[in-house]
C-alpha cells in the first residue's frame, strides 16, 4: 500500500488532517517535524536557533530518506520539505502526494494559534508569510491532488482525500505547475 504524503505551507493543516486521516483509514501516522524532534531531542525552534536552517534541512532530508522506505503510512511533512527536489522524488516514489493550501489570511490566523514556527518568528509576520508563500507556490503545486482547506474542517479535508483515493484520482495523472 502506498503512503499518503501531505505537503503544504505552514498552517494548511498537514498535521491535524494527517492524524485524522490515519485514524479514519486505520493506518500508521508519522509527522516529520515530530520525528525530527524525537530523534534529536530538540524542538524545531531550538534546532533553528542553535544550528541554523541549513542544518535543519539536512536533518529533514535524512528523515525523509528513511521514511521513504515505509509503506501504508500517512506522512505529514514540514512546510519546507518541497525545497529539496530529492525529498519530493523520494516521497513520490512511495506515495500519493496531496497538497494542502489555504488563503493567506487563513494561514496567518492558524499560525498565530500555537506551535513555534521559527521562520515566522519576526516583526512583520504577514509580510513574511506572503513572501514565503509566493516563493514556494509553484513547488506546492507538484502534487497528485490539491485541496484548498480555507473553508473546510480537518475532518472534511480528510474525507475529501478518502473520496479522491477511493475514486482512483491518483491514478489519473498529476497536477503540475
Ligand atoms: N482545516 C482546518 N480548519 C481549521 N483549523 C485548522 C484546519 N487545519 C488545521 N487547523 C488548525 O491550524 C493550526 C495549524 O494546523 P497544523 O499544525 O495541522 O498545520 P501544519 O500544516 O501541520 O503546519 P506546519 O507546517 O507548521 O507543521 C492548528 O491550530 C490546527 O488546529
Ligand atoms: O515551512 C517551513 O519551512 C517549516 C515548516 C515547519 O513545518 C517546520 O518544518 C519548520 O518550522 C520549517
Ligand atoms: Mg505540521
Amino acid at each position: 500500500m502506498k503512503n499518503i504524503v501531505l505537503i503544504g505551507f505552514m498552517g494548511t493543516g498537514k498535521t491535524s488532517t494527517g492524524r485524522l486521516l490515519a485514524g479514519r483509514l486505520n493506518r500508521p501516522f508519522i509527522d516529520v517535524d515530530k520525528k525530527i524532534e524525537q530523534e534529536t531531542g530538540l524542538a524545531i525552534s531550538d534546532i533553528f536557533q542553535l544550528y541554523g536552517e541549513t542544518h535543519f534541512r539536512q536533518l529533514e532530508r535524512d528523515a525523509i530518506s528513511r521514511l521513504a522506505r515505509y509503506t501504508n503510512t500517512i506522512i505529514a511533512t514540514g512546510g519546507g520539505v518541497v525545497l529539496k527536489q530529492e525529498n519530493m522524488i523520494r516521497l513520490k516514489n512511495t506515495g500519493v502526494i496531496v497538497s494542502l493550501t489555504a488563503s493567506l489570511d487563513t494561514i496567518l490566523e492558524r499560525t498565530s494559534r500555537r506551535g513555534v514556527r521559527p521562520l515566522l518568528d519576526c516583526e512583520d509576520r504577514a509580510e513574511r508569510v506572503a513572501w514565503l508563500f509566493k516563493e514556494r507556490a509553484c513547488l506546492y503545486m507538484k502534487a497528485d491532488y490539491i485541496i484548498d482547506t480555507s473553508c473546510m474542517s480537518p475532518h472534511q479535508v480528510a474525507e475529501k482525500i478518502i473520496v479522491f483515493l477511493r475514486e482512483g484520482g491518483h491514478l489519473r495523472g498529476r497536477s503540475q505547475c
